[in-house]
């Protein structure tokens, strides 16, 4: 499991490993991570030309200690100094006897232009805002650069514990991160600043819980369900799906595709597109009389392709089972009938169904969605999956939310959501928690995307297909291309 802690907890594990560990110790181990980064990324260190970003904290401390080794190696190292008489003294001096030299921000624009690599040591965890002018100036020459660009610990400019970025930032190749993730490196729109991110182990102790969890293969590997020999269809778990219209058939069709791949032992339709379904995947169980009496299910999924059969939601939701709530269900969903379940309910809106439900702009939720995530789970009393190039999965209660970044942009095509939604509720039949199936449905979803696509378009049809692919690679079955 990956996983990621807020700058509070970051700072508690600091304090207490510090106390610990003669003076500055913490620092030289960040800088020496930093350092091996860049010499990788720089390949020959001798003769290269490296600009460093120095704000007046820590952050640049780190900035410089790693330009002081660089410049030991033979890089020409420059500093520029963004607040001259509170630069960190010790690592000034460093640099200074590395043979490093110092530059004003005045010659930024024309140091980074020339430089082979620039590392942003503006701020790190101690960053509060938007980034000041001349700060932001520098930020903003980082996007321009031709130069290879790395970030100590965090892009300048982005937030760390909710990964909104107000302003201008950084825009890193790669980000050195010390001790742990922070949340704003795994949630978009920072993540796209970090570039790729790799983790110095520094010693820090955090706690067990953390503020947000990725799972990797393994954790999707111990998560899937999986039949025992003496399973029948029943006690594997049938999912219900009551989905579809006479004017949205595929919604049902592509529902089912994904339920079908999603691990319960049978699927059950009710609907107005029983005979698409059927003609489709004859393995289906198909019924005609409501959900109510359509049979057992161990859960639901309700509001794919709809439109306005509120009546059909209502009686989902009254059922005593978990329920998954998607697309035009969403809109259509009593929030007090939602808080007032008492077995769990799982909802799936993209940023623009969430946006309708907050009342806010799509926007807004696009740039801030960890708060939008959580918000909604607190307001429906409900598991909410936010979707999108990283998708969220925040319980109620509150805990550490999912993140995954499996995803591929080729997903954002029409009746990807209704194979994700099946997928997921087939996961809730085969007994898996909101939380669990929602992730492990993102992360099945998200690589069976990559797998379908292959870098080119591809239909939800190929990524309903392209499940079983998913299943087996994180199962540890089958290697892992693209
Ligand atoms: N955690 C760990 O275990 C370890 C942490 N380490 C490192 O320490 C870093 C944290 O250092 P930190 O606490 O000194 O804060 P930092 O990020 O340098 O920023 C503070 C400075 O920025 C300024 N500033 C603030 N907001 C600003 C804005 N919007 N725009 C412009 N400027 C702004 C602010 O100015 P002030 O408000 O004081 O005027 C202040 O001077 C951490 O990220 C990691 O790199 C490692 O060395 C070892 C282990
Ligand atoms: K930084």
């Amino acid at each position: 499991m990956r996983t990621a802690y807020s700058v509070e907890t970051v700072r508690t594990a600091e304090r207490s490993l510090m106390a610990r560990l003669p003076e500055g110790a913490l620092m030289q181990r960040a800088a020496a991570g930093l350092a091996a980064a860049c010499a990788q990324l720089l390949g020959r260190v001798y003769g290269s030309r490296v600009v460093l970003l120095v704000g007046s904290g820590d952050n640049g401390g780190d900035a410089l200690y790693a330009g002081a080794r660089l410049a030991r190696r033979g890089a020409g190292v420059t500093a520029v100094l963004l607040a001259p008489d509170r630069t960190h003294p010790g690592g000034l001096a460093a640099l200074r006897r590395a043979g490093g030299s110092v530059a004003g921000v005045g010659e930024a624009e024309e140091l980074v232009q020339r430089a082979d690599l620039v590392v942003d040591g503006i701020v790190g965890i101690g960053g509060k805002g938007g980034l000041r002018p001349d700060a932001a100036r520098l930020a903003a020459l980082s996007e321009t650069s031709r130069a290879i660009v790395v970030a100590v610990d965090l892009p300048s400019g982005v937030e760390a514990d909710s990964g909104e970025v107000r302003g201008a930032a950084v825009r890193a190749d790669l980000t050195v991160t010390f001790g742990t993730h922070k949340p704003g490196l795994l949630i978009d729109p920072a993540r796209e600043h970090a570039g790729s991110v790799r983790l110095v182990d520094i010693g820090l102790e955090l706690p067990e819980k953390a503020d947000l969890e990725a799972l990797q293969h393994a954790d999707v590997a111990a998560l899937l369900p999986a039949p025992a020999a003496e399973s029948d269809k029943y006690r594997r778990g049938v999912v219900g799906i009551a989905a579809g219209s006479a004017r949205y058939p595929g919604a049902a069709v592509l529902a089912v595709a994904g339920a079908l791949r999603g691990g319960a032992g049978a699927v059950r339709y009710v609907g107005p597109a029983g005979s698409a379904v059927i003609a489709r995947f004859p393995e289906t169980l198909v019924s005609d009389r409501g959900p109510a009496k359509a049979g057992r299910v161990q859960a639901w999924v309700v509001g794919p392709g709809a439109g306005d059969d509120a009546a059909t939601v209502a009686e989902v939701l009254e059922a005593d089972v978990p329920v998954l709530v998607d697309a035009d269900g969403l809109r259509l969903a009593d929030r007090e009938t939602v808080r007032g379940r008492t077995a769990p309910t799982l909802m799936t809106p993209h940023a623009g169904e969430a946006a309708a439900l907050l009342g806010v702009s799509r926007e807004e939720v696009e740039g801030a969605r960890l708060t939008a995530v959580r918000e909604l789970a607190a307001r429906y009393g409900a598991t909410v999956l936010l979707k999108g190039s990283t998708t969220l999965v925040a319980d109620p209660g509150g805990g550490p939310v999912r993140v995954n970044a499996t995803g591929t942009p080729w997903l954002a095509t029409a009746g990807s959501g209704d194979v994700l939604s099946g997928l997921a509720g087939s996961l809730l039949a085969a007994r898996l928690s909101t939380r669990d199936a929602g992730s492990v449905a993102a992360y099945l979803h998200g690589l069976a995307g990559r797998y379908a696509a292959n870098g080119a378009p591809a239909g939800a049809h190929d990524v309903a297909n392209a499940i079983p692919q998913a299943w087996r690679d994180a199962r540890g079955a089958a290697s892992v291309r693209g």
